[in-house]
């Protein structure tokens, strides 16, 4: 195998082009266990999603989980499938055709905008030399994870990273590193719950799911817990709710260690056992829905709930292909875009209010 991957036909005289490569975690292709294998297997075998020794993690990974894990995530992934395909991927491609029509409409049509999978297809691979074989000399990789997590956020780095080292001719790339307290953000997602009771009436909870990863890497000085909680104080504040009333939650939870905690499923069975009647639970952590929400959330929770004696449960879906949503999508590439967009055509084209407002939702933690 070559070092490097061949260059793509040099562009004389032609203007730098400028990328933005949306990055969501990924997919399976099909909802079948034979496509869920090789998936789950790029994923498990990231060291920086699962952190245990290699040798003592290949024998439980290759022997147990490979073999069982397959058939039985591929009947969840049946469960929620699209006629497009999964909707992880249909919002995410969604999004990029979305964002790139907002970038046009704002003066900003030359930037290209694509996306990728960290997992699965489309890859980063394939997508950085898609844009660079279009002349893309300049690329914001931007990760679709409000909440920094090393196992996310820093494996699309790692990843971009292995890409560069294949490239002789490399491009300038910069990355957006979270956006958990971001002021577009927040707004979009009290937006979004405040129009979802606007049509179904409030509950006596709000419960806003993350998705958990191991405690220990909190105690290891990830960051993603802080952030986490963060967000869920800015939505809190925005909505007007006392602490009571909103609770912060981590589902997910993977293997037999600790995850960080309160775990929602069981806070959701102490809530109908406590005799709340109604919660609605959003998941804040995720900019589409997926598995994770539609599965796991409005499926799987809904029936803990009810089970346990409560009488109403509301899923409010993500922000998906929701306008503020997508606004705020461009105004984070705009921001990390800075002086590539040329700076007298930023200044010319940008909406003033939209530019002039302050990013940070709330000081503090
Ligand atoms: C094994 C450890 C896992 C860690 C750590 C983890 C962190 C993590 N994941 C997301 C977002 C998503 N995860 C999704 C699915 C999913 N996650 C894990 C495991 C870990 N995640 C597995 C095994 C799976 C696959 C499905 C299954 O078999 O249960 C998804 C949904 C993908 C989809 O196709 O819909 C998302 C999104 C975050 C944000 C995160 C840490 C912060
Ligand atoms: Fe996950
Ligand atoms: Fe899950």
């Amino acid at each position: 195998m070559a070092r490097y991957w061949p260059e793509p036909p040099y562009l004389h005289d032609t203007a730098a082009r400028t990328g933005i490569l949306l990055v969501n975690l990924g997919t399976p292709d099909a909802p079948t266990a034979a496509a869920l294998r090789p998936y789950l297997k790029e994923f498990l075998s990231d060291p920086r999603v699962v952190e245990i020794p290699r040798l003592a993690w290949w024998p439980i990974l290759n022997g147990i989980i490979l073999t069982l894990r397959p058939a039985a995530s591929a009947r969840k992934y049946a469960s929620i499938w699209m006629q497009e395909g999964s909707p992880l991927k249909v919002h995410t491609e969604r999004q990029a055709a979305l964002l790139a029509d907002h970038l046009a409409q704002g003066g900003h049509g030359h930037v290209e905008v694509e996306f990728a999978m960290r997992y699965g297809r489309p890859s980063i691979q394939d997508r950085l030399q898609a844009m660079r074989a279009r002349g893309c000399t300049r690329i914001l990789v931007l990760p679709l994870y409000p909440q920094y997590s090393a196992s996310t956020t820093a494996t699309v780095t790692d990843e971009v990273g292995r890409s560069l080292a294949r490239m002789r001719n490399q491009p300038e790339i910069r990355f957006v590193r979270d956006f958990h307290d971001d002021a577009g953000y927040i707004a979009a997602l009290a937006r979004n719950v405040r129009k979802y009771w606007a049509a179904h009436g409030e509950p006596e909870r709000l419960v806003m799911s993350f998705h958990g990863v191991p405690r220990r890497s909190l105690e290891l000085g990830d960051p993603y817990y802080h952030e986490c909680t963060k967000t869920g104080r800015l939505l809190a504040e925005a909505l007007g709710l006392p602490p009571e009333r909103a609770l912060l939650t981590f589902q997910s939870r993977f293997g037999k260690a600790e995850w960080l905690q309160p775990y929602t499923q069981p806070t959701l069975e102490a809530l109908a056992a406590q005799g709340i009647g109604r919660v609605d639970v959003i998941c804040p952590g995720f900019v589409a829905d997926c598995l994770e929400t539609l599965e796991e959330i409005a499926m799987e929770c809904r029936d803990a709930f009810l089970h346990h004696g409560g009488k109403a449960f509301h899923y409010i879906p993500c922000l998906n292909e929701r306008h503020e949503w997508i606004e705020t999508l461009a105004a984070i590439a705009i921001d990390h875009l800075g002086n590539w967009l040329g700076q007298a055509r930023a200044a010319e084209t940008s909406p003033p209010a939209r530019d002039a407002r302050p990013r940070k939702a709330g000081a503090g933690h």
